[in-house]
């Protein structure tokens, strides 16, 4: 089953309670929230505080992607604030495993992320310690980017790489330009979670442009 997870990048910062609150009415499966510090990416967004002010508005996992430097200082905040996954860059950790271990520790689910110009290969002595891997689909730091179609190998590749070692419940996550268009050249290749920022909450009607994504990736 493939996951939605809007991210509340796009969507309106002056009342975030009611636009999480509106993505899960609307169908999302996730909600999918991007710190930024404004070092590891050029832009600044929010931190735990924020996680921890829309926690109460919705019951879906809150998916939180921590595109940040030294991100062992935030993880135990992150955490306390409600996150369900914390994701990591490989590029920002000097002692990934570490990283990883001390997300699990907290009990929550760990994610670590990869940016267009990172190999498979930066993850793949944690892939079995892992929940999810993020591919990024753009070069993040801001939403409403062009997707990257020389992504897509690398998810194949790491799905495959999965399968291989009967890794079947790690979830591949792609964010980026996620469209009805884009959305089935990801899935096809074995990404299941669908991170979308503009192409919800930029839209009107969020559950009509949810059932668009879902409907362009066969409603799996
Ligand atoms: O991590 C991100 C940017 O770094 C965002 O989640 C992503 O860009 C979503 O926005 P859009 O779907 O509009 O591309």
């Amino acid at each position: 089953m493939i996951k939605i997870a809007p991210s509340i990048l796009s969507a309106d910062f002056a009342k975030l309670g009611q636009e999480v609150a509106e993505a899960e009415k609307s169908g999302a499966d996730w909600i999918h929230v991007d710190v930024m510090d404004g070092h590891f990416v050029p832009n600044i967004t929010l931190g735990a505080p924020i996680v921890s002010a829309i926690a109460p508005h919705t019951t879906l996992p809150l998916d939180v992607h921590l595109m940040i430097e030294n991100p062992e200082r935030y993880i135990p905040d992150f955490a306390k604030a409600g996150a369900a996954f914390i994701t990591v860059h490989a590029e920002a950790c000097t002692h990934l495993h570490r990283v990883v271990h001390m997300i699990k520790e907290l009990g929550v689910k760990a994610g670590v992320a990869l940016n267009p110009g990172t190999p498979a290969s930066a993850i793949s002595e944690v892939l079995e310690d892992l929940d999810l891997v993020l591919v990024m689909t753009v070069n993040p730091g801001f939403g409403g980017q062009a997707f990257i179609p020389r992504t897509v190998h690398k998810i194949r590749q790491i799905r495959q790489r999965l399968n291989e070692l009967s890794l079947f419940n790690v979830h591949i996550e792609v964010d980026g330009g996620i469209t009805s268009e884009t959305a089935p050249l990801v899935t096809e290749a074995g990404a299941d979670v669908l991170v979308a920022g503009s192409a919800v909450y930029a839209q009107s009607d969020r559950a009509a442009a949810i059932s668009a994504i879902r409907r362009s990736v066969g409603g799996k």
